[in-house]
């Protein structure tokens, strides 16, 4: 996969080296590209906004920097269709980003990322990408930042972690909260390792067990009560015939 981020704060997105992702980009799974867009500028003060017609507070990023930038982040591989990019506009005013939705822009083969400043950017950019590709305006929660480029992380991680071969095995990302599955849209419950105890608390029994079908109906019970308890509008999505027939397979 192929990532292109545009941003007026390249070192933003220096956490694109470590951990996850930045071994990803070391074995070759992940080419991350990050465009610094005031190199597409060409007045002495490197202008990227301005005021917004019509008035109002604040400032609007300008066309010709992010046309001239993207342009060019584009035209390195660019042919549209399936296996074409696909614009990622970061914006409170976007669709949720959601586990489907990262599973969905994992299935793509190169993502440009246009996280805004200021107000946003003139909307004549995007519609004019979406001429040309998928245009994906995403939120990832309901509350307001100064900036795209901290979701551009959120959105990276949680997609870059669902490609082939990204996860260790052992750290399969089947019972992920809201993966598809049994365990589906329920929280992920508890989790315990050594030492067997710690200031006085120990380890649920059922863990220590080695049956293995009370060791998933026991977390299957806590996913469940913990979803109640933080999240009960996700319970009206789950199936509980699932979990009688999981039971019955136990
Ligand atoms: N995604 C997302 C966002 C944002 C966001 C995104 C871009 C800009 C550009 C200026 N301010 C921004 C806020 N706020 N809250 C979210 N969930």
């Amino acid at each position: 996969m192929r990532l292109d981020v545009v941003t007026i704060f390249p070192e933003y997105l220096e956490p694109l080296n470590v951990s996850l992702v930045g071994k990803a980009r070391a074995r070759g799974q992940l080419d991350v590209q990050v465009h610094d867009l005031r190199e597409w500028t060409y007045d002495r003060h490197n202008t990227v906004d301005d005021t917004p017609y019509g008035g109002g507070p604040g400032m609007v990023m300008k066309t010709d920097p992010w046309g001239a930038c993207l342009d060019d982040a584009l035209a390195d591989g660019y042919e549209a269709g399936a296996h074409g990019p696909v614009l990622v506009v970061p914006t409170p005013s976007g669709r949720p980003f959601t586990q489907e939705l990262a599973v969905e822009l994992s299935e793509r083969p190169w993502l440009v990322f246009a996280p805004a400043r200021y107000e946003g950017i003139d909307r004549r950019v995007i519609d004019e990408y979406a001429t040309r590709m998928p245009v994906y305006e995403v939120s990832i929660g309901d509350y307001v930042l100064a900036g795209g480029e901290a979701a551009v992380l959120v959105i990276t991680e949680a997609v870059a972690r669902l490609l082939p071969g990204v996860l260790g095995n052992a750290e399969s990302h089947r019972d992920d909260s809201f993966a598809p599955g049994a365990m589906a849209d329920l929280l992920e419950g508890p989790v315990f390792t050594k030492p067997p105890e710690w200031r006085g608390r120990g380890i649920p029994d059922v863990l220590l067990s080695g049956h293995h079908g009370k060791i998933a109906r026991w977390r299957r019970d806590e996913a469940f009560r913990r979803t109640t308890l933080n999240r009960p509008d996700l319970i009206e999505r789950c199936d509980p015939a699932s979990f009688d027939k999981k039971d019955r397979e136990m």
